[in-house]
């Protein structure tokens, strides 16, 4: 059967491709989408993609996924440094995820160091550019 994997993306993560694009690159979500896609068919995953700019709804996304998915890719940009509820909500499910940052938040803002979700991620992926969702999907489907 299918791995089923939700990918969740945080606030102006929609704004990819035009938002600080020497930090980010010029690649846009829907490019890591398409990137993504043809890695899910060779890997026999099934994706859905979600992006918010509101905490509560990437709360409901976390949550939403507990029986529907089987795994997730998780970039909560600005939320990653801030969310005890997203942390929360990722304890609560219990699934296998891969946080994923476009840049290296380690060569950035100090305070972009501090993650609150990385010490219950399987994996953590940073600085790939949009990449990164695509070695993210791999690695899931080797822990399968
Ligand atoms: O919005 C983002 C994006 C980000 O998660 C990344 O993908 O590099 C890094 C975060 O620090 C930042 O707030």
């Amino acid at each position: 059967m299918a791995m089923r994997v939700l990918v969740v993306n945080g606030p102006n993560l929609n704004l990819l491709g035009q938002r600080e694009p020497d930090v980010y690159g010029a690649g846009t979500l829907a490019d890591a989408e398409q990137r993504c896609a043809a890695v899910a068919g060779e890997l026999d995953c099934e994706l859905t993609w979600v992006q918010s700019n509101r905490e509560g709804d990437l709360v409901d996304a976390v949550q939403g996924a507990a029986g529907s998915a089987d795994a997730l890719i998780v970039n909560a940009a600005g939320y990653t440094h801030t969310s005890v509820a997203l942390r929360d909500a990722l304890a609560a499910v219990a699934l296998p995820f891969v946080e994923v940052h476009v840049s290296n938040v380690f060569a950035r803002d100090a305070f972009r160091h501090h993650s609150y979700l990385s010490d219950l991620a399987s994996g953590v992926i940073v600085g790939c550019g949009i990449q990164g969702y695509e070695l993210a999907l791999r690695r899931l489907a080797d822990l399968a």
